[in-house]
């Protein structure tokens, strides 16, 4: 089976590089904004589900291209697609932390996480996908994936952050460090001065849980209908 994974976070890339398995990536780029009112459950899920689904018409696009080069029946290998999200959450278990618009989005963020523990969540859904061979569709109708299983896990991770002062957030701001993250910091970056401890899975708070992720993939791999 070959993996894709679905996403543009380098952080991700890395950790699934470092289970030493072979893999593609391809990148995805969805709308991200969570509707009012949205649970975080309700919205990691759909996140991940619009990552798949963006991802697919992605590959089809790519194979019509293919077939149109090489004007032969590509037979494939099933594919295990890897997508996946990450947010914070506030002690309430409603507040959804995506990344920060600004500056000003950031503070209000941090001084919620503040001398707190807050969660972070991450979704990740393994979806396998097939190709019907052209040779065995009698109608000779155009390729595309299928999907013919998904998986979805939320793994979730306590992070308790110091009591954060103005300067803090200040000079964390100016790094640039947390413009392109969930809650605004990065754990495994100049991120890790503010957390005081963390309860569960670290490669989770990162941005992809990396034992969880192998184990869905052994699943999915196992139970795979070819
Ligand atoms: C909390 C935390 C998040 N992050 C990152 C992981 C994700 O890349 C990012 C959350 O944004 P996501 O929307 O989950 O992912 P992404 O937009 O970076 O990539 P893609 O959607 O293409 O897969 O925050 C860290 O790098 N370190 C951390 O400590």
């Amino acid at each position: 089976m070959d993996i894709i994974l679905a996403s543009g976070s380098p952080r991700r890339r890395e950790l699934l590089s470092r289970a030493q398995l072979e893999f593609t990536v391809i990148s995805v780029d969805i709308d991200e904004t969570p509707y009012q009112h949205e649970s975080p459950k309700d919205y990691i899920l759909r996140m991940v589900a619009a990552k798949a689904e963006a991802a697919t018409v992605e590959l089809n696009r790519q194979l019509k291209n293919n077939d149109a080069q090489s004007n032969k029946s590509i037979i494939s290998q099933p594919i295990i697609l890897l997508t996946s999200d990450t947010i914070g959450v506030l002690p309430d278990g409603k507040t959804v932390l995506v990344k920060p618009n600004n500056r000003e989005d950031a503070y209000h963020m941090w001084q919620q996480m503040s001398d707190s523990t807050h969660e972070v969540w991450t979704a990740v859904q393994a979806t396998q996908l097939s190709l019907p061979s052209k040779h065995l569709d009698k109608f000779d109708t155009e390729q595309v994936w299928k999907t013919i299983n998904q998986q979805q896990i939320i793994e979730r991770t306590e992070v308790t952050f110091v009591a954060l002062t103005k300067e803090m957030m200040s000079e964390y701001w100016d790094s640039g460090e947390p413009a392109d993250k969930a809650g605004g910091y990065g754990i495994q970056g100049l991120g890790a001065a503010w957390v005081n401890r963390i309860n569960g899975s670290y490669t989770n708070v990162v941005g992809l849980p990396l034992a969880q992720t192998l184990a869905l993939i052994k699943e999915m791999t196992n139970t795979a209908t070819l």
